[in-house]
C-alpha cells in the first residue's frame, strides 16, 4: 500500500529558488563533534547560477546537501522554492527532490544499461510525468546529444555522459539544478562544455543552478561566487573571473576553529 505524502508546507519567499536560514549542522557528539555548518544565512536567486567554493572541509557539500535535502540540519530552516524543505518527513523529502529538484554528480550516475535517452527520461518515468517534447528537444539540441541517444554510458565519451548527465537533470524543469564538482572528473575541453551547457540553460532558460568546485575557472562561469571557510561563509563575489576567484581563495586566511557549542 502507498501512503500519500502530507501537503507540502507552503511560504512565499518570492524571488528565491532555495534558502537557509541561520542552519547549523553539527555531525557525531562529544569528542568526535563536528561543527560542520555554523549559522549559514544565505539567499539563491531564481535564474541564477552560483558557485560554492572554499578549502576541503570548509562544509560545501554540507551546504549544498542541507540545501537539497539530502542532509537534514541540526538547527535553521531551509526553503526550496515556497516549500519549506526542514520538517518534511520521508516521503514528502523524496517527492521534493522528485518534483523540484535536479542532481549532476562528480560521477555522472548513469544507469548503465539504460541507453542516453532511457537515462534522460529516467526521473521523469520514475515520477509518473511525461516529458514536454518540445522542450526535450531543446534539452538534446542544446547539449548536442542528437546522434548520441541510442548509445549506452560506455559508448559515450567522460564530457558526453556528463552532458547526459545534464540533460537528465534539466529535462523535468525543476526548480533548482544542484551540481557537485560537476567537472572534477573531465578534461577541460569536456569540462567547457559542460559548463558552457550549464550556462546557456541559466541564460536563455531561466533555470537556477548551484554548483560546488575547486575551480576557479569552474566558478567563473557563475553569476555569484559564495566562499566558505570553517562552516560560515566568508566572501562573495558577483561577476566573478578566474583571477578574482584565485585572489579571493588566496585571501582566505583559514581561522582557528572556533569552540561554538551548539
Ligand atoms: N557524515 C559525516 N560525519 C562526520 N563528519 C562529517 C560528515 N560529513 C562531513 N563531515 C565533516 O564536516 C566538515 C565539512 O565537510 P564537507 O564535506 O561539507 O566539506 P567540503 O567543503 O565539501 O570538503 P571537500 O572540498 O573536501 O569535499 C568536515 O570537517 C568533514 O570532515
Amino acid at each position: 500500500m502507498t501512503t500519500a505524502a502530507p501537503p507540502l508546507t507552503r511560504q512565499r519567499t518570492e524571488t528565491s529558488a532555495a534558502r537557509a536560514a541561520q542552519v547549523w549542522k553539527v555531525y557525531g557528539a562529544g569528542e568526535a563533534q563536528v561543527v560542520a555548518l555554523r549559522g549559514v544565512d544565505v539567499e539563491l536567486e531564481r535564474g541564477r547560477f552560483t558557485a560554492i567554493m572554499g578549502p576541503s572541509g570548509s562544509g560545501k557539500s554540507t551546504l549544498m546537501h542541507c540545501l537539497a535535502g539530502l542532509d537534514s540540519v541540526s538547527r535553521g530552516q531551509v526553503f526550496v522554492g515556497d516549500t519549506e524543505v526542514t520538517g518534511l518527513n520521508d516521503a514528502g523529502l523524496t517527492r521534493l527532490r522528485r518534483e523540484k529538484i535536479g542532481f549532476i554528480f562528480q560521477q555522472f550516475n548513469l544507469l548503465p544499461t539504460l541507453t542516453a535517452q532511457e537515462n534522460i527520461l529516467l526521473p521523469l518515468a520514475i515520477a509518473g510525468r511525461k516529458p514536454d517534447q518540445d522542450w526535450f528537444k531543446t534539452v538534446i539540441d542544446t547539449v548536442g546529444l542528437g546522434d548520441r541517444l541510442g548509445h549506452r554510458p560506455n559508448q559515450l565519451s567522460g564530457g558526453q555522459q556528463q552532458r547526459v548527465a545534464c540533460a537528465r537533470a534539466l529535462v523535468s524543469r525543476p526548480e533548482v539544478v544542484f551540481a557537485d564538482e560537476p567537472t572534477g572528473n573531465l578534461d577541460s575541453r569536456s569540462g567547457a562544455e559542460v559548463l558552457g551547457f550549464l550556462r546557456r540553460s541559466v541564460t536563455e532558460y531561466g533555470q537556477t543552478i548551484v554548483m560546488v568546485t575547486h575551480d576557479a575557472v569552474a566558478a567563473s562561469y557563475a553569476d555569484r561566487v559564495i566562499f566558505l571557510a570553517d562552516g560560515q561563509i566568508v566572501a562573495e563575489l558577483t561577476g566573478p573571473t578566474p583571477e578574482r576567484v584565485l585572489d579571493t581563495l588566496k585571501s582566505l586566511d583559514r581561522p582557528a576553529p572556533l569552540e561554538t557549542e551548539l
